[in-house]
């Protein structure tokens, strides 16, 4: 079947958490419409990018694009921008099941709000029970815009964008008004029925399969619905072996589902909450209301939230991390062995005095010319040819200090990877350039699903780390942590031809250059659409 959706994109005023800003919008909603799809479908999306000055692209987050590498949405990897005022088709299969995510891909975009969930139906039938389906997007949300955090960034002397004013559950929350007196109620107005909590009403004595995505730009997540336990059953569109969370620890770019019994007393309302894990968090809790039928809907719950983990709990963290395993019945096992280690060591740097982030000391730039066009096309000089190194000078680096000489550099090179390949990237963790500071890094790769080998504590020892990999069970994912100074290591085949992005999913990290490019099978790549080019020396290619 075919799925054909028709957005129109652009800026409205709007006030999520009941402070007016400008927010970009599909079809006048921020989270937009979610995409329904049975597996094998054809999903068809036209966009028209009505942002009047901006410039455009949509990645569908969890979606391989196999076969059409030109249609993953990313700005400068596959395609060139959607120009103000065109309209751009994407056309591709949701060959898997399971709960995925879309999002703006264009500078710092998602933020503002264009962001919102895939779900696909399965042909089978699934290995769990439950009545009914519901889906929840957490966000945070800040009141600067995107532009002015651009810029921040990208000064000297560095402003950081700092924690978010507030977190949104499925588009809503409260900011407390005030809490800045200087603010007007034409601004800032917490009668607005814009920024009504969330309600999920609910039928007592039944199982719900809640669906839960993160698109936050910044903050790690505990969710969690006061009194009622959560059995993990889904992870980034894969069963998992089923365990119990009371909070459940979401990082950006991940999708969970999780099966919860309405056996609570029904006479009452519940809290379902967000908090910021993992940095010393300043921004209130996102509140919801669990509605249990009849009682009113707006009716506040008798008790105080539940309070969340410590911030700076890691084990916690850790342990749900290492809890998500391949349900019996539904492993892929791994290959046994990889053909090639990548190590990248994450680290915050400067450049001629500019703070940025870096990936084994290259801090990644994006071309103007898009690499899939500039590849297939063996367009010259469209980018770097030297490629970043696989790894980092592990005898000397300290991954707990403050690193002695924190400079960087800038490059717009990829990795090359062989086709048909076994490839394992192992993702290390540092300081900061603040003492005693280490990260949470949830890193997105685009195009492919891979096996989650390992995490572990401190710096990877290549010799005896990978004994203790994962080989059984391994959960397979499109998005993962790596926890403070920890490290976590994926492996996948490279078997899809196009490139691929592999990113931070800190909205303002990748801005700042946290991420990298893989190549592979460039030669098998298809015909390129026209629709891609027309930007930096694709100009040359464009045939209208
Ligand atoms: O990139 C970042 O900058 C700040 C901080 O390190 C600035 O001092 C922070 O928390 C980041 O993630």
């Amino acid at each position: 079947r075919i799925r054909h959706y028709k957005w129109e994109v652009k800026y409205e005023f709007k006030s999520p958490d009941c402070y007016k800003k400008l927010v970009i919008t599909i079809n006048g909603q921020t989270p937009g419409p979610t995409i329904q799809a049975q597996e094998g479908d054809t999903v068809i999306v036209e966009v028209n990018n009505s942002l009047e000055t901006e410039n455009l692209a949509i990645h569908w987050h969890g979606i391989r694009q196999i076969g059409t590498p030109w249609f993953d949405g990313t700005e400068g990897v596959t395609q060139c921008p959607i120009l103000p005022g065109d309209t751009f088709k994407y056309e591709f299969v949701v060959d898997r099941p399971g709960t995925y995510l879309y999002h703006a891909h264009y500078g710092m975009q998602r933020e503002a709000g264009l962001y919102g969930l895939i779900r696909v139906a399965p042909n089978d039938p699934e290995p769990f029970a439950y009545d009914l389906d519901r889906s929840i997007i957490l966000n945070d949300w800040y009141h600067q815009n995107t532009y002015e955090q651009g810029a921040g960034l990208s000064s000297i002397p560095f402003q950081w964008v700092g924690e978010p004013q507030s977190l949104l559950i499925h588009g809503k929350g409260r900011f407390n008004c005030s809490s800045s007196p200087s603010l007007s109620t034409a601004i800032c107005n917490t009668s607005n029925p814009e920024c009504s909590p969330f309600v999920q009403t609910v039928i007592p004595g039944k199982t719900y399969r809640f669906r839960v995505g993160s698109l936050t730009a910044l903050s790690a997540l505990s969710f969690q619905i006061e009194g009622h336990n959560m059995t993990v059953v889904e992870a980034d569109g894969h069963y998992v072996e089923p365990f119990v969370v009371k909070n459940l620890f979401i990082y950006s770019g991940e999708t969970y589902s999780v099966l919860v019994k309405t056996d609570q007393d029904p006479k009452r309302n519940y809290w379902i909450t967000s908090n910021v894990v993992g940095r010393n968090r300043t921004t209130p809790p996102g509140l919801g209301i669990f509605n249990y039928y009849p009682n009113h809907p707006k009716r506040s719950p008798p008790t105080v939230p539940p309070s969340p983990p410590a911030w700076d709990d890691v084990e916690s963290r850790l342990a749900q991390s290492l809890a998500i395993k391949a349900r019996q019945g539904y492993i892929h096992k791994p290959p046994t062995t990889s053909d090639r280690v990548i190590v990248l060591l994450n680290t915050q740097n400067t450049i001629n005095g500019y703070r940025h982030w870096s990936v084994n000391n290259v801090s990644f730039s994006l071309p103007n010319t898009p690499y899939l066009v500039a590849l297939k096309e063996n367009i010259p000089n469209a980018f770097d040819p030297i490629s970043p190194p696989d790894g980092y000078d592990f005898v000397n680096y300290d991954i707990f200090n403050v690193a002695n000489n924190t400079n960087a550099t800038s490059s717009n090179g990829i990795y090359r990877l062989k086709f048909n390949t076994t490839v394992d990237i192992v993702l290390q963790n540092a300081n900061t350039m603040n003492k005693n500071n280490s990260e949470t890094h949830p890193w997105h790769l685009h195009g492919h699903d891979f096996w989650v080998l390992g995490y572990g504590k401190g710096k990877f020892d290549m010799k005896n780390d990978p004994k203790k990999y994962n080989l059984e069970n391994p959960i397979m994912k499109n998005t993962v942590a790596v926890h403070p100074f920890g490290w976590t290591t994926l492996r996948f085949r490279s078997d899809n031809p196009g490139v691929w992005a592999f990113h931070c999913h800190i909205e303002s990290h990748f801005y700042m250059g946290m991420g990298v490019v893989f190549e592979e099978g460039i030669d098998r790549v298809g015909n390129l659409p026209s629709s891609i080019m027309g930007c930096g020396q694709t100009k040359d290619f464009h045939r209208p």
